[in-house]
């Protein structure tokens, strides 16, 4: 692996067998010979409709599935002065209504991951900086609350900040966006942004919107029925792109897409295209 790689997929298929009773065995091919990479401080898009394959992707590297056939491999990254260790990921998911408990304060739901990691309390500081860097303020007003009396896009927050407790090296964000509105969403896709720049944490954004992806990802790669139909960066995937499904994505997004070096302005653009 380079040293610009945190993990590397290579040739993985994953087939999902099931029996049923007298009716024989039946398979679904989820992922079919699919290689990547995931670079170090980059955001890599996984973009694709329903049923190509992209959640199966993010458990196959949260190591919740094991493939069918190739590898996943993690970089070894330097433990303070001797040891080393794999890259460690954490996720957020598509749901803000469900993926947070009912029954635990704020407070409780994002310091938990840390006391499950390091077997001990994080500090008030802590808690309050990781509110505070995902725009959860007066923190106050937050720390002990339940879920349900905030809005979705607060949940998102409190999402954000549950996974970046631990300072990982890689967040999952699988479909972090999509039962947001459009203008809740882009304030979503502005903290990953900000995460990725200031925390430098590197994130794998699984979404069917290449609007967004195009808006806040380094590379695309573009999946159709389990199979990566284009890989690359931003700039070839969503301009010089060569593969007709991925035009077609482009076009039923309504994509004039008016292409940025400037990753900042990205998510601004981005709510011209998402709305
Ligand atoms: N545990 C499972 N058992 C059997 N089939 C499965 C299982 N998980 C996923 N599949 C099938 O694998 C294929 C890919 O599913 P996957 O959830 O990875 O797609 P996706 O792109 O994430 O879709 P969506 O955007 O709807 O979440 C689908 O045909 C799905 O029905």
């Amino acid at each position: 692996m380079n040293e610009n790689e945190l993990v590397r997929v290579a040739n993985v298929t994953k087939v999902f067998r099931s029996k049923r009773l007298f009716k024989g065995s039946s398979s679904v091919t989820a992922l079919d010979g699919v290689s990547l990479s995931v670079e170090k401080n980059r955001i890599l898009g996984i973009i694709g409709e329903s049923g190509s394959g992209k959640t199966t992707l993010a458990k196959l590297i949260l190591g919740l599935l094991k493939p069918t056939s190739g590898v996943i491999s993690f970089t070894d990254l330097k433990d303070g002065n001797s040891g080393l260790r794999k890259p460690e990921v954490q996720v957020i998911f598509q749901d803000p209504y469900d993926s947070l408990s009912h029954m635990m304060t704020i407070e409780e739901i994002v310091t938990e991951p840390y006391l499950i990691k390091h077997k001990s309390h994080c500090s008030a500081d802590k808690v309050r900086s990781v509110l505070e860097s995902v725009g959860l303020t007066p923190v106050d007003e937050y720390l002990h609350k339940y879920p349900r009396s905030l809005s979705g896009g607060q949940r998102q927050r409190v999402a954000v900040a549950r996974a970046i407790i631990t300072s990982p090296d890689i967040i999952i964000a699988d479909e972090p966006i999509s039962m947001l509105d459009a203008s809740i969403g882009v304030d979503i896709l502005n903290l990953i942004l900000e995460m990725n720049e200031k925390l430098g944490i590197t994130f794998i954004f699984i979404t069917h919107d290449i609007a967004a992806a195009a808006y806040i990802c380094d590379n695309i790669a573009v999946m159709k029925s389990g199979k990566i139909v284009e890989y690359g960066s931003r700039k070839q995937v969503i301009v010089e792109c060569q593969n007709l499904y991925t035009s077609s994505l482009l076009s039923a997004a309504g994509a004039d897409f008016i292409f940025s070096e400037n990753k900042k302005h990205k998510a601004e653009l981005a709510v011209k295209q998402i709305c």
